[in-house]
């Protein structure tokens, strides 16, 4: 391979139209509709059992669309020149032959899609596993799992690149090289499109979100867009008159929840209204602050009503 260390062959952004995919009575991906641009990281979102590895899987041919579509540029992965060179993917790190080493596993897929044995080499170096190249796969742990599920993604220097939930199981040191390895394939000009059941990863890594809760498109936007058009601002506040100050509030309109510490927490009120309100009444204050909702809580809250598995995400 001749192309192996410069940036990608080709890169095309990925697209869903109308996709859905039913298991029996169930529909489990839903009339789903959604882009990954290159040059950007696009972070698939959605509480467990949403839909995100079936869709993945469907891009990448392994399931068959009920109807819709989903493809690279365009065409459905079938119809590619050279889907090797075009898309690579990591879907499931457990997924290795324990007795095969590193090296050896990296190997057998570079021949299989008739790639240099130098480049099993240079993608493990990549992934910093080059150490552990002879050590078999099946004695690793599943942070290093994931790295050698990245190197193979990697093989064939992809534009176009799916990882499936590859933060797991990674220490922070590894959350942090896959930020950074992720970023740097984006910069690159790649179409990088990742999940997680998790916002605090979306959080620092992806610039797009693709939010989905049971099959169905939740949001799709920038993380900056979605930030603004979802959080809510929460003013707390406690008073000695917690009382007094609880039905001031509601006279004025607003909504409140009632705090651990006995303190009140007004929702689309600033601290300045509050605050006039408590002097306005005459009520003595003890705090008042702002907090912004955190965006998990803003996830749990979109995707609850149509999350099965609501419950247990609590
Ligand atoms: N081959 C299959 N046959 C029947 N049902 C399936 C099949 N594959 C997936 N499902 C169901 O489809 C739903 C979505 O599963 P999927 O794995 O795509 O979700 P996910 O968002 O990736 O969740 P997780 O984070 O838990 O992997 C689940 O209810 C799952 O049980």
């Amino acid at each position: 391979m001749t192309e192996s260390k410069a940036g990608p062959a080709s890169t095309a952004g990925i697209q869903a139209r109308g996709l859905t995919k039913r298991y029996g009575n169930k529909v489990v991906v839903d009339d789903l509709s959604f882009t990954a641009e290159p040059g950007v990281i696009t972070g698939f979102l959605g509480p467990n059992g949403a839909g995100k590895s079936t869709t993945m899987r469907m891009l990448l041919g392994l399931a068959k669309p009920t109807r819709g579509s989903i493809t690279i540029g365009g065409r459905r992965i079938a119809e590619l020149d050279d889907p090797g060179h075009t898309i690579g993917a990591l879907l499931d790190a457990r997924a290795v032959h324990p007795q095969r080493t590193a090296f050896d596993h990296l190997l057998a897929f570079a021949q299989a899609a008739g790639l240099d044995r130098t480049r099993a080499g240079e993608v493990l170096d990549l992934v910093g596993l080059t150490a552990a190249a002879s050590r078999r796969a099946g004695e690793f742990s599943l942070g290093m799992k994931q790295r050698l599920g990245i190197a193979t993604a990697l093989l064939g220097n992809p534009g176009v690149l799916v990882f499936d939930e590859p933060l797991n199981g990674l220490d922070p040191e590894g959350i942090r090289w896959a930020r950074t390895l992720m970023r740097n394939l984006a910069a690159e000009g790649r179409t990088i499109l990742f999940s997680s059941h998790l916002m605090s990863e979306m959080e620092l890594t992806a610039d797009r979100l693709v939010v989905i809760g049971q099959g169905r498109l939740v949001a799709e936007s920038s993380l900056e867009e979605f930030v603004r058009a979802h959080t809510t601002q929460i003013v707390t506040v406690s008073s000695p008159a917690p009382e007094d100050l609880a039905r001031a509030l509601g006279r004025a309109g607003f909504v409140f929840d009632r705090g651990e510490t006995g303190n009140l927490l007004v929702t689309g009120a600033d601290t300045a209204i509050v605050g006039k309100i408590a002097a306005t009444e005459g009520i003595p204050l003890e705090e008042l602050t702002w907090v912004r909702e955190s965006l998990e809580d803003v996830f749990l809250r979109l995707t609850h009503d149509v999350t099965e598995y609501g419950s247990r995400a609590a």
